[in-house]
């Protein structure tokens, strides 16, 4: 597989504080990639970098062999940040279709998107209602909505299942898995929860700024001498003091 995601000598920092330390990373396309590491350790302004909505303060991210940031990627990017920016005076089909309104798209792609991201997330029915009056989780689920209704090659998920309830996670985990199976989309998740970094075809374990090792779930469990992968972020933590 082609590199999809290149990362070179990232380096961020806030003030005096190192937030990213030359990171290096590559992450092929048509795979499930996961970011996992203690709170704060930088997984967000990581994925952040790859998405071009902050800037570097050293080193090099390359998305489609482009560097970033780069308008044309706009188009070849969906991300889900971690908060919720939605505007919650509109209804959730009004703010679909806003976004999707960026995007390319002719009236009958546009319509056949829309269903197709309101029916994945389970939101159909709630479609007009105001999202001030959605649920924390609603809010989860529409901001996944509108990070792939354009169809993008690439998909940056910051945390995307915090608040879902499991039965809606394992199904949308479940479409995750096919639409990287099916149509080879590159996905980058962040995430706290082990069995989700389980599903990942490999994984970054996040530390205090840096990478502290990459691998399949199984390669790593091998490398730390873990029988699961919360006994590897342990593991890690203790070696990493
Ligand atoms: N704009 C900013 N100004 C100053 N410090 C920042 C800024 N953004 C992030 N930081 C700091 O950078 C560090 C890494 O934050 P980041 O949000 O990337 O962590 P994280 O691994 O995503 O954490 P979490 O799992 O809690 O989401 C933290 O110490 C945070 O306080």
């Amino acid at each position: 597989m082609d590199t999809s995601i290149s990362i070179n000598k990232l380096s961020k920092t806030f003030g005096k504080t190192a937030v990213l330390k030359e990171v290096d990373l590559q992450v092929a396309g048509g795979e499930i990639f996961g970011l996992i590491g203690p709170s704060g350790s930088g997984k967000t302004t990581l994925v952040k970098m790859i998405v071009g909505i902050d800037s570097p303060s050293g080193g090099m991210v390359e998305v489609l062999g482009k560097q970033v940031p780069n308008l044309s990627l706009l188009q070849d990017i969906g991300y889900m940040a971690q908060s919720d920016a939605l505007y919650p005076e509109l209804t959730g089909r009004e703010n679909l279709r806003f976004f999707a309104s960026l995007y390319k798209m002719n009236q009958v792609l546009l319509k056949e998107r829309l269903a197709y991201a309101a029916d994945l997330v389970q939101l159909t029915d709630e479609l007009g209602k105001k999202v001030a009056a959605y649920s924390g989780g609603m809010k989860r689920r529409l901001s996944l909505a509108i990070a792939l209704v354009h169809d993008p090659q690439i998909l940056i998920l910051d945390e995307p299942t915090v608040g879902i309830d499991p039965e809606l996670r394992l199904s949308i985990w479940n479409e995750l898995m096919l639409l990287k199976r099916q149509q080879g989309k590159t996905i980058i998740v962040t995430t706290h929860v082990m069995d989700e970094a389980e599903k990942c075809d490999r994984i970054a374990m996040v530390r205090e700024g840096g990478i502290l090792a990459t691998g399949t779930p199984d390669e790593l469990k091998a490398a730390y001498g873990a029988v699961d992968l919360e006994g590897v972020f342990l593991q890690a933590g203790r070696g990493a003091q």
